[in-house]
């Protein structure tokens, strides 16, 4: 049987259910993932002066063929895109830049440093989002940077997220598409602390600097970013889900939940329906915790399914901002980036593809019974084959077939660096 003859097939079994096949297919190509840079060279980046990976994260493994340059990095990015349906987006951090060989400290940075990521993105038809970075840097040594006690540290820092919301708003104004621009900062105590209070304040106050200059949201978008604990922030973090959160309410600001960033039985997806009660966007890190905020390559696991269900049903795809956050070295890193994107998008088919009117209705009534029945009934209908179909229109491999594209770019590419 062809991938349409299996479609055709699989599609009257959901129309059965009244589901516009079409429609869902048509939503979906309109949805963009940023696909974050990152895990192609396990957070390295390129500054002339680099540091060694700090702020509490960390990668683990040494796959061969990590990207070592820009050039690198994006052919590994086209690969894994020439690999997954859609048109996305890129989120990159500001150790990215391209300085030519001159060492720009990170409060001087420019919107000429991220000229090469811009063109590339234009000839790919990609949009951007940023992230300052306020790790691997010796002024955050100690784990603190926007609540640090030391007012020029603080300073420091304040410029150059600044400096990123410029180089935000660049982006945004170049492509056509409004950046999102992310602050996640890890400043925390290992121990327990005696003061919860002033570094907060502190935080807040560098915030409403960072803030200060209103940039036209068509262009650049904010986000605030918490965590619950990191290595060495075990006891304490300062930009916590609540002070986010509120500061994010209060400031008209997004609020960005990463999944691995809660208690391991606290779910995202529970978060989202109430949030968007309150806020008109809200932006995601899809990552997977393994035991703790490990950033696994994400899976088309319950959560991820429960996710996209959120999203879907609540008609909320353009007012959640779809990221990923995952770094695994001990794979092939564009098959890392092919398999988890992979993924999310196939999560959101899934749950186009669930006859959620009817399914609400259900709970209205108290009928328990067909609800459970008819979720779990809808894990076995042919899903896979609407998927093949939907690969196969946007001209990307199906099932497991890009493996071989990956092996190729693995042998020519990847083993020669
Ligand atoms: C590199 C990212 O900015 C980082 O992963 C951050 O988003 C995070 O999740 C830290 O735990
Ligand atoms: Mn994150």
């Amino acid at each position: 049987m062809s991938t349409r003859e299996a479609f055709e097939s699989a599609k009257a079994i959901y129309e059965k259910w009244g589901i516009d096949v079409d429609q869902a297919l048509e939503k979906l190509k309109q949805v963009p993932i940023s696909i974050h840079c990152w895990q192609g060279d396990d957070i390295g980046g390129f500054e002339v002066n680099g540091n060694e990976l700090s702020g509490g994260i960390d990668v683990t493994g040494n796959y061969p063929g990590k990207a070592t340059t820009p050039e690198q990095l994006r052919s590994d990015l086209e690969t894994a895109l020439s690999l997954i349906p859609g048109k996305h987006r890129v989120n990159l951090h500001s150790i990215y830049a391209e300085t030519n060989g001159e060492v720009i400290e990170r409060d001087q940075l420019e919107p000429q440093h991220f000229e090469k990521w811009v063109n590339w993105a234009k000839e790919n038809g990609l949009g951007l989002d940023f992230n300052p970075t306020l790790f691997s840097h010796p002024k955050s040594d100690d784990g603190l940077t926007l609540a640090h006690p030391d007012a020029a540290i603080r300073d420091f820092w304040i410029q150059h997220c600044i400096a990123c919301r410029k180089i935000g708003e660049y982006f945004g104004k170049e492509l056509g598409t409004p950046a999102l621009t992310n602050i996640w900062i890890p400043d925390g105590y290992k121990d327990i602390p005696s003061d919860r209070l002033t570094p907060r304040q502190r935080l807040k106050d560098s915030l409403d600097r960072i803030f200060e200059e209103e940039i036209d949201p068509n262009y650049n978008l904010d986000s605030v970013e918490s965590k619950l604990f990191g290595l060495g922030s075990e006891a304490y973090v300062v930009g916590s889900h609540e002070f986010y959160l509120s500061y994010a309410l209060k400031n008209n600001k997004l609020c960005l939940l990463d999944t691995g960033h809660f208690h391991p039985t606290e779910a995202v997806s529970n978060k989202i329906s109430a949030m968007l009660m309150f806020t008109d966007q809200l932006a995601l890190h899809v990552s997977r915790p393994v035991r703790w905020d490990s950033d696994h390559v994400v899976l088309l696991d319950d959560e991820l399914r429960e996710i996209a269900h959120e999203i879907v049903r609540n008609g909320a795809l353009d007012r959640v901002k779809i990221g990923l956050d995952f770094f695994d070295a001990s794979i092939n890193r564009v098959a890392a980036w092919t398999i988890g994107t992979r993924n999310m998008i196939k999560a959101l088919l899934y749950a186009l593809l669930v006859p959620s009117e009817h399914l609400k209705q259900l709970q209205e009534e108290g009928n328990f019974t067909e609800r459970l029945a008819l979720i779990e009934e809808f894990k076995t209908y042919p899903f896979g084959a609407i998927w093949d179909y939907y690969c196969e229109t946007m001209n990307v491999p199906i099932r497991e077939t890009w493996l071989d594209d990956i092996k190729i770019y693995e042998e020519k590419v990847l083993s020669q660096r």
